[in-house]
């Protein structure tokens, strides 16, 4: 595992970028196409305009193919479905044919969607073993990651696949990644920035006494890829090294 920690927003930004193209040119030049997961919430929106501008040529994005790690249930057109933040900020502004974005369809029930969702990622990967290039993921204020949030049921689903969960205190289902299918990557990335996530983020990292149900992003752990945590100075504040 590897702790970036940065001063400023712009070098922060600079650094992913960078650490996104290099996985993403390898992955291009060996199988001639980069399997990209994104994270949703507010945290990347500044990340994903900078790629879709500042570095805009450093990849060649007719062979990316752009995945969810996870889903608000709510209509595709809605402000907090993270589809539309990543349209909005990466996807429209590159030009980036609907044919290469696998979005959830939410327009279905949140069991029907997840299902849905696994069987579309499992026909791209065309039978073979589901192990994304690089998954980003942010982290909220009380640990959750994806929606994997804290005391909830799909926090115990074992199986490598996309669940639908109910969240009581949003009082809303999402659609989620499950931390083994995570875990499957070759590459995930957390981008985690400012004060409230300070305290959640010395439990996920520096807290050795486990307790995945409150902390799930303690969950991620890639069985045979790498993790790095790409923090701020406020996210870092309260950790130890
Ligand atoms: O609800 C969500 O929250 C997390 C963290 O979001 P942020 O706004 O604090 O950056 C995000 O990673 C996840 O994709 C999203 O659905």
């Amino acid at each position: 595992m590897s702790v970036l920690i940065y001063h400023t927003d712009e070098e922060l930004i600079a650094d992913l970028a960078n650490y996104i193209f290099k996985i993403g040119n390898q992955a291009i030049e060996e199988r001639d196409c980069f399997n990209f997961v994104l994270t949703g919430g507010n945290s990347p929106k500044p990340l994903y305009h900078a790629l879709a501008t500042t570095y805009a040529d450093r990849i060649d994005w007719s062979k990316v193919f752009f995945f969810f790690g996870d889903e608000r249930d709510v209509e595709p057109g809605l402000e907090n479905y993270n589809g539309l933040m990543a349209r909005e900020t990466l996807l429209d502004p590159l030009n980036i044919p609907t044919e290469q974005v696998f979005y959830v369809n939410t327009t279905l029930a949140p069991a029907q969607a997840a299902d849905a969702y696994i069987k579309s990622i499992e026909t791209h990967f065309q039978g073979a073993d589901i192990n994304f290039d690089l998954i980003l993921l942010g982290m909220g204020d009380d640990a959750h990651t994806a929606s994997l949030f804290p005391e909830t049921e799909i926090l115990k689903n074992q199986d490598a696949s996309v669940d639908s969960v109910y969240v009581e205190k949003l009082a809303a289902f999402r659609i989620s990644f499950t931390a083994p299918l995570i875990n499957k990557a070759k590459n995930v990335a957390f981008l985690v920035t400012g004060d409230s996530k300070a305290e959640a983020l010395r439990h996920v990292i520096d807290v050795t006494d486990k307790n995945t149900f409150l902390y799930p992003a303690q969950l991620i752990n890639p069985f045979d890829g790498t993790l790095t945590w790409f923090l701020d100075a406020k996210s870092s504040k309260l950790l130890n090294s």
